[in-house]
């Protein structure tokens, strides 16, 4: 695995993070040290979709990026004739992770498709996995997508939302935000790295609360919400369409 060092040099203007080359090259380690959770997220999504995936039908990984959550879903869901489709905007990513696809899951069982996910439309999907994906679109755009989800998906689907977390309450956001900081520190982030890349973060991933979460996955239909997952200032939630 590569390792990260995109901000490790000062860089005279930072400018807005991208999924670029550079970054879908060391991008397991990147999320490993930026996420907590991560990995056990991504482990436990399976469980998820194992639980919900139904016979002859599609699971959608929204955001695949180099494809974790469709490789763990692949290993733990028992239905036949599920089709995974994973989508992702950019062309650093689904290349790769078309690559790794080919060399876990048989052809014909997954599509990966370079494309806004805003733009796609869902056809009989059970699962639908968005991990770390919906805080990269405007907040307008937020609502939208997750009623196009809620379309796509049958009775008895599942949406997995994973989201890196902001709060109301100014000394819990201040705290959960230093320990983030901490775990990065632990994970041997220098300070310079640290802080060029909330430069490139601050207009590009946009945080919302539990609140506007839940608010918002009712909005679109969801009737039961649960949050499965946190992590200091990132969580998981599930919402079913009964
Ligand atoms: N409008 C969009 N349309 C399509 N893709 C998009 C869009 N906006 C952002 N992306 C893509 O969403 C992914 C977000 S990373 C997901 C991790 C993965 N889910 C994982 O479980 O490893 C999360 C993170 O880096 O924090 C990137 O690959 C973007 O290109
Ligand atoms: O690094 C951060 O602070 C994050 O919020 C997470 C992240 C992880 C990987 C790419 C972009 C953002």
């Amino acid at each position: 695995m590569q390792r990260d060092s995109i901000y490790a040099l000062p860089q005279g203007q930072v400018v807005d993070f991208a999924f670029n080359e550079a970054v879908a090259d060391v991008f397991p380690d990147m999320i490993r040290r930026s996420v907590p959770g991560y990995e056990t997220i991504i482990g436990l999504l399976g469980v998820i979709a194992r639980r919900y995936a139904q016979p002859n039908t599609q699971i959608y990984d929204l955001g695949c990026s180099l494809g974790a959550a469709t490789l763990s879903m692949a290993s733990q869901v028992r239905a036949d004739g599920v089709r995974f489709v994973c989508v992702d905007n950019s062309v650093a990513m689904t290349r790769r992770c078309e690559q790794i696809l080919q060399r876990h899951l048989p052809m014909g069982q997954f599509q990966v498709e370079c494309a806004d996910i805003q733009a796609i439309s869902l056809e009989k999907a059970s699962v639908v996995v968005l991990n770390f994906t919906l805080q990269f679109l405007k907040p307008a755009e937020r609502l939208l997508m997750l009623c196009k989800i809620y379309e796509g998906l049958l009775p008895g689907g599942v949406l997995i939302l994973s989201e890196k977390l902001q709060f109301a309450d100014a000394s819990e956001q201040a705290l959960l935000t230093d320990i983030h900081l901490e775990f990065k520190r632990a994970n041997g982030y220098s300070e310079l790295e640290i802080s060029q890349k909330r430069s490139a973060l601050e207009n590009v991933l946009i945080p919302d609360t539990f609140e506007q979460q839940v608010e918002r996955l009712q909005a679109a239909g969801f009737s039961q919400t649960v949050k499965w997952f946190q992590g200091f200032n990132f969580a998981s939630l599930l919402a079913v369409k009964v």
